[in-house]
């Protein structure tokens, strides 16, 4: 078999970790392997108990069990948690067995029995309060599991990728943890993922100024002038296909976002508000910098739906097949 050949059940299935077991997690997991009957083998991790009572699963004793049981049922890969779950409600006693599921399937990615990471929401204030999760989110963990000092959360739907140059904090934070240092490291690791992953050889990368208009001249904030249009000069001499600091308020309509492959924000509303509002079904977070897969749906727990059985699974869908696209041009690529 050639490389090009490469089909789905090629690969080691995708584990889906269950995220906040009282959010919409678990009935999307079951909601997405009835729609993909197996085009997309993923299996889930998780207390088989935190799933709807009329769930069609069957538990695995091994990831490579995925592969036969995907096409007619959602596999489990058994997770014990402390305590059953009030879809809405979520138990402070469940935290830590989220934390451990992401760490368990984060290691079947780093050994080969799995070929792709894709996470389901999780809450970031309950992890904090109900087992003292030190990390703003996800990808900051997965940072720390994969050995990794830098990664770049990125939100691709089929119209517009974005990425936040800072991401989990607050405004008052940005303009001091916006640095050239940060920026750079996220057009280096970006565009060598646009390449890896996409198979851009030359992405074209778009710099939103951190200031109203790019700072207008200097006129309103000065970041632009002082160090970024310098930075992205430089990096331009280097090949990289840079365009900026760009108007943040006018380079996300129709016309503006054919000029570029992934535009670079400096914080995490200027980039998610754009791709939430142009698709928030469709979006899927993924990060870049990582020594393994990890992909995403862009919404949250839901609680305010959970349980309800309208949840809309589309953008579970589109993470799973991104991080299975994303498996196959990787090993291409090798
Ligand atoms: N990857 C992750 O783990 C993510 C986690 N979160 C976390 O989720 C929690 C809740 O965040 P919120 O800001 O309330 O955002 P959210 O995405 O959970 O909810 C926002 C609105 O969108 C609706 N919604 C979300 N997903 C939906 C779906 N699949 N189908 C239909 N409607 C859907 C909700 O019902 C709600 O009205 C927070 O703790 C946040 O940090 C948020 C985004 C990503
Ligand atoms: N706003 C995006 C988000 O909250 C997802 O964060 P992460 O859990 O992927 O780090």
């Amino acid at each position: 078999m050639s490389q090009s050949d490469l089909c789905p059940s090629d690969l080691a299935p995708i584990a889906l970790s269950c995220g906040e077991p009282a959010g919409v997690g678990p009935e999307l997991a079951v909601k997405a392997a009835k729609l993909l009957a197996g085009a997309v083998p993923f299996f889930w991790i998780g207390d088989p108990r935190h799933l709807p009572s009329d769930a069609l699963f069957e538990e695995i004793a091994s990831p490579a069990d995925a592969l036969r049981i995907a096409p007619g049922a959602l596999p489990v890969l058994r997770h014990d948690f402390a305590a059953e779950v009030r879809p809405g409600t979520p138990d402070l006693d469940n935290a830590q067995g989220v934390i451990d599921v992401i760490r368990r399937a984060t290691a079947l990615v780093q050994t080969g029995e799995a070929s792709a990471l894709c996470t389901a929401p999780i809450h970031k204030k309950v992890l904090k309060d109900g087992a003292g999760y030190a990390f703003p989110g996800h990808t900051e963990f997965l940072a720390h599991l994969g050995g990794v000092e830098r990664v770049v959360m990125m939100l691709a739907c089929t119209e517009l990728r974005v990425v936040p140059v800072t991401i989990h904090i607050a405004l008052k934070d940005v303009p001091e943890a916006f640095t050239p240092e940060l920026l750079e490291d996220t057009i280096r690791i970006t565009a060598a993922d646009m390449e890896r992953y996409w198979g851009y050889a030359h992405p074209r990368i778009a710099i939103a100024g951190l200031n109203p208009h790019a700072g207008e001249g200097g006129a309103m904030g000065t970041e632009e002038i002082d160090w970024m249009i310098p930075l992205i000069d430089r990096l331009k001499t280097q090949g990289f296909d840079l365009k900026g600091p760009m108007p943040p308020d006018t380079m996300f309509h129709g016309r503006a976002r054919a000029g570029y492959d992934v535009a670079l924000c400096a914080y995490h509303d200027q980039a998610l508000i754009p791709i939430k509002t142009i698709d928030f079904s469709g979006g899927v977070n993924v990060t870049l910098g990582l020594p393994f897969i990890r992909t995403s749906p862009d919404h949250g727990t839901a609680f305010d739906i959970a349980g309800k059985g309208v949840a809309d699974p589309s953008s579970l869908i589109a993470a799973l097949k991104m991080a299975q696209d994303m498996a196959i041009t990787a090993r291409k690529a090798l």
